[in-house]
């Protein structure tokens, strides 16, 4: 079939977008085009989930912190999808003797939101459905689609095909992006992909007596070093765990027999996986957002949130130009790319830091540290987790002003140690200061 209909009595052609996959990215992403007036189509392979009884999905809870709040301020819904969410101020670290200490996400007020996953996608369907000018298809999977023309071919449950054409193909078909397929043909297209070898399983907290069975505001860590547990809350009460630990010991639990009781063991552990590439476009024909574009291991909480981004800062190379395809979309793709990748490393880098550094005198001391500058010099020393997660500075840049800043602390620290060196103080001390900032 042909794209959809131009409403009677418009003279101008309206662009034809097709969004392939209604998950977050694509769901949201449709509400974006279609407020600027395209005529939008969504492909999406699942049924709607908004009818289906169990909806499969990668986790049950998310984090959604500033950027994706931005982008879902821009089509009216921050407040709505805000309220169904639940604060956590701050890492909740459970010791091994059991002990609980908080580490606040940034400053007083400040918070990220556990929100449901299927909740918030649905919601994004239903926004998006609003709009006139926008159809939602679902049980269409994208099979195979020409760069040329942009004929695209989507299979049925059925056993039928069909073969729709459109201007612009948006591909937001997650991780293993069936649209990212023509790119890997293409010269000069760079791709890296990397299953780290850890998997995750999810398990449920139930409450107790009605109740959280821990405290609710906060995301919850139980950091083991080589391993860790992480519970953010939901709203019927309950916690959902998930359990990050190297494949070969989730393979021991299942075979030993004091565990293999709880028949959450049996369920297979789910690999995680980093992609990379670039360019993000082809001519002025399709470009990819979302996890299809840069799926990120999960660990800074900003898979979705980078995601979400993303559709902001093509909405805003869109206006830059005019809307002309042929510009905008090896702009976004040049604008994208280093804060993409950026957030993919940073990613990686989180894990260490929630597992292990958590653990350790040092860190938190530097945590503390940085606290008290960021007080001090606000405008100057900006903690990193701040950046990635309370603003909009650009991922890229945000990593070149951590290293920064840890040069100018470095050289601090090395003139506070000598004026103490010059006014004679305990050689000890002197010590003590210099291998902190070591
Ligand atoms: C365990 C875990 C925890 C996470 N926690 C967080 C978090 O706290 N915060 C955060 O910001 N991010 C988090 N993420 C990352 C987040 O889940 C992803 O970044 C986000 O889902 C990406 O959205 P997307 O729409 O690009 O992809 P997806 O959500 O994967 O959606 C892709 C859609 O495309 C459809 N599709 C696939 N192939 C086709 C096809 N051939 N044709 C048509 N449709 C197709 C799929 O059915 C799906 O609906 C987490 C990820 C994991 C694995
Ligand atoms: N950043 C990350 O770490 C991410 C990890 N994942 C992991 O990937 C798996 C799939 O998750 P999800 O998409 O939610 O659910 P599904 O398992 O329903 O996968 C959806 C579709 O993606 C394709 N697919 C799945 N796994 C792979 C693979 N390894 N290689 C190529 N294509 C694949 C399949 O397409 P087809 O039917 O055509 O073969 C499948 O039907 C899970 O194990 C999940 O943990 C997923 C996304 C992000
Ligand atoms: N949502 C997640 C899913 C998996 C692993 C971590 C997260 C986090 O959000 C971590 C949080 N940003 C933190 O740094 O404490």
């Amino acid at each position: 079939r042909s794209t959809m209909e131009e409403p009677s009595g418009t003279h101008t052609k309206r662009k034809v977008v097709a969004v392939v996959g209604g998950g977050l990215v694509g769901s949201l992403n449709a509400c974006y085009f279609a407020q600027r007036g395209f005529n939008v189509e969504v492909f999406e392979t699942r049924e709607d989930i908004r009818q289906a009884k169990i909806v499969r999905g990668r986790s049950i809870n998310l984090a959604l912190s500033h950027r994706g709040r931005q982008a879902l301020k821009h089509v009216g819904m921050e407040e709505k999808i805000v309220s169904q969410g639940i604060p956590m101020h701050a890492r909740m670290i459970h010791s091994l003797s059991g002990k609980q200490s908080p580490i606040p996400y940034g400053k007083k007020g400040q918070y990220i939101l556990s929100v449901d996953r299927a909740n918030l996608n649905k919601e994004l369907l239903t926004e998006a459905e609003k709009y006139p000018n926008a159809k939602l298809n679902f049980d269409h999977k994208l099979q195979d689609w020409s760069p040329e023309t942009g004929l695209m071919t989507f299979a049925r449950s059925d056993g039928s095909t069909e073969h729709i054409e459109a201007d612009l193909i948006v591909g937001c078909d997650g991780a293993f992006s069936a649209i990212r397929k023509q790119f890997l043909r293409r010269s000069r297209f760079n791709y890296s992909q990397t299953y780290i070898p850890h998997g995750y399983m999810e398990l449920t907290m139930p409450p107790i007596d009605g109740e959280f069975a821990m405290k609710p505001n906060y995301l919850h860590i139980w950091p083991r070093n080589t391993f860790m547990m992480i519970a953010l809350p939901n709203l019927d009460k309950t916690f959902t765990c998930t359990l990050f630990m190297p494949f070969e010991e989730f393979e021991k639990i299942t075979m030993t027999s004091s565990a293999s009781h709880f028949y959450y063991f049996r369920l297979p552990a789910q690999a995680m996986v980093s992609v990379k590439c670039s360019p993000y476009h082809i001519g002025d024909k399709c470009v990819l957002m979302g996890d299809a574009a840069h799926a990120v291991v999960p660990f800074y909480g900003q898979g979705m949130n980078a995601g979400f981004e993303d559709c902001i800062v093509f909405d805003e190379i869109l206006n830059q130009f005019d809307e002309d395809l042929s510009a905008a979309l090896p702009e976004y793709t040049r604008v994208r790319v280093p804060d993409d990748h950026a957030i993919a490393d940073l990613a990686m880098y989180n894990y260490i830091e929630m597992r292990a550094h958590v653990n350790s005198k040092w860190f938190l001391f530097r945590k503390h540290v940085d606290n008290i500058l960021h007080l001090l010099m606000p405008k100057t020393i900006i903690p990193l987790y701040t950046m990635v997660t309370f603003t909009r500075t650009r991922y890229h840049k945000a990593v070149e002003r951590w290293h920064w800043q840890d040069k100018v602390k470095h050289k601090c620290f090395l003139s506070l140690s000598l004026s103490l060196s010059v006014l004679q103080i305990r050689p000890s001390v002197l010590g003590s200061v210099m291998w902190l900032h070591r």
